[in-house]
């Protein structure tokens, strides 16, 4: 007979909690009231099955002591050094969830998954059921958050925006800051966000943690992980339009928002719907991008570096397939490395993707290397640039009555193509087409990691394993 031994070791930043007797948490309490056992619970790491991120599991040991004096000795000594090796950890969160969000689960997520979690890690949280869209974005504007470590969101990336939007706007309004002056140094976030996906969209969430799934999630929380975020702010004039963490982006991706706008009721299929009827009304708008390049030596979407010499604004001009911008990779279950793959979480810049007009095949073929491994800006009408700042205007020769005209028309049946597209920012459209963009450098701080070592390919270009832009490389 062979007598095998399990070795696990743990670090203490991922211990969860610990508990006295014989205890089980997921998917039911269960607790054997024992006097000389423990049980001490930790983040356990098992493949998606997916060629992208890790899913965190709760594992669990017993142990079990001579006598019940030593037990409550390990479990004091245990639990005191939880609080003093993490001090990122939240005691008290306040919760948002969104009943509507996705496939309308949040509050059986929360209840089911995260809240059990929560309590074994000796979290309390505040937990408001949103009545109405902007409810989450209101209270963090106007209500006491003393007290509070972390906000979390269950929903998708429309109520992440709120929240961000919340979180940002009461820095400010503390700080005596006017997020309508686009010149203004914003003040970072003092509350952490965490995200529990429960949305038809959970983009933020896949790009920062590398998977779609509350329990992963939650430990991210628990343990307290900090990930810090650029945002990107979006003004018209001198006012504040949004702000942005994912996608903007003009021609393409807002035509695809607008057509899928008018086709909710397909549900998510509505993407795949729209993206096909855009794509075959093949079109293309004027426009003139200026962009502040970043410093080329921190860092460039390419491998190759270039010098400029002065920070002055470059001037591009022509007809545009597409023009976005972003501040992360923006990896989604569809295109696993994203839109920039290369883009920093926590640079202070952003990717800037032209995709100059071109034959529809071509562009069919920038869409479908997406979808692949395959470099999308290695096609001759595509540039892509690291930035700090972007202006988009309509040419001087568009008339005030083009440029005044409903953004969009369905170019399929109606006779005549639109002169301009419109902005998706995050999954919404912006009022404006004439804006000024600039990244603000870790503006807030996520309960998350990137994606972590050996959980996929990613292209970062840094020697080191952890790059100073929050990327971890895939080695
Ligand atoms: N109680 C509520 N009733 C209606 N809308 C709400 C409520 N709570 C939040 N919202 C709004 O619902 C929008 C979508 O929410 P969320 O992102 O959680 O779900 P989603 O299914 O991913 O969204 P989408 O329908 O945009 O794909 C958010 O913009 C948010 O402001």
């Amino acid at each position: 007979m062979y007598l095998s031994v399990i070795k696990v070791s743990v670090p203490v930043a991922e211990v969860v909690g610990v508990e006295e007797g014989r205890v089980e948490i997921l998917p039911r309490k269960s607790v054997e009231d024992t006097d000389k056992d423990f049980t001490v619970f930790y983040v356990k790491r098992s493949s998606s099955g997916s060629s992208y991120g890790l899913l965190w599991r709760l594992g669990r040991i017993q142990f079990s002591c001579p006598s019940r004096v030593l037990r409550d000795q390990w479990t004091k000594h245990l639990r005191t050094a939880l609080k003093t090796h993490s001090p990122l950890r939240p005691n008290r969160l306040l919760v948002f969830i969104n009943p509507f969000g996705g496939k309308k689960k949040g509050r059986k997520i929360y209840h089911s998954l995260v809240a059990p979690l929560f309590e074994l890690a000796g979290i309390s949280s505040h937990v408001i059921v949103t009545e109405r869209a902007n409810q989450a974005r209101d209270h963090l504007l106007k209500k006491d958050l003393k007290g509070f470590d972390g906000v979390v969101c269950v929903g998708g990336d429309g109520m992440f925006s709120e929240i961000l939007h919340g979180l940002i706007g009461r820095t400010q309004q503390e700080a005596g800051l006017s997020e309508n002056d686009p010149t203004v140094a914003l003040q970072p976030c003092p509350l952490h966000i965490g995200i529990i996906p429960a949305g038809s969209t959970d983009c933020v969430c896949y790009a920062t943690v590398g998977v779609i799934d509350p329990v992963t999630s939650a430990l991210h929380i628990i343990i307290g992980d900090s990930q810090p975020l650029d945002v990107c702010s979006v003004h018209q004039a001198s006012a504040l339009m949004r702000y942005s963490v994912s996608l903007l982006g003009y021609g393409f991706y807002g035509d695809v928002l607008a057509e899928s706008e008018k086709h909710r009721w397909m549900g998510p299929l509505r993407y795949d719907y729209s993206g096909t009827m855009v794509y075959l009304s093949n079109r293309s708008y004027a426009g003139i991008v200026q962009y502040l390049p970043a410093d080329p030596l921190l860092s460039s979407p390419r491998d190759r570096t270039r010098c400029l010499s002065g920070r002055v604004y470059t001037h591009v001009e022509g007809r545009f397939r597409c023009v976005s911008l972003t501040c992360m990779s923006s990896s989604c279950p569809k295109s696993p490395l994203g839109l920039s793959p290369s883009a920093h979480l926590a640079d202070g810049t952003g990717d800037l993707i032209l995709v100059w007009d071109t034959h529809p095949l071509g562009f069919l073929k920038f869409l479908y290397r997406h979808t692949s491994t395959q470099d999308q800006f290695d096609l001759p009408f595509v540039e892509v640039h690291r930035v700090k700042a972007v202006r988009f205007s309509l040419p001087s020769e568009m008339t005030n009555e083009q440029k005044m005209a409903t953004p969009f028309l369905c170019g399929l049946c109606c006779s005549k193509v639109p002169a301009k597209s419109v902005w998706n920012c995050d999954g919404e459209i912006l009022s404006s087409t004439e804006i000024l963009c600039r990244i603000h450098g870790q503006l807030v701080r996520l309960y998350a990691r990137g994606i972590e070592e050996g959980a996929a390919v990613h292209n970062c270009g840094k020697e080191n394993d952890k790059c100073q832009m929050g990327c971890t490389l895939i080695k």
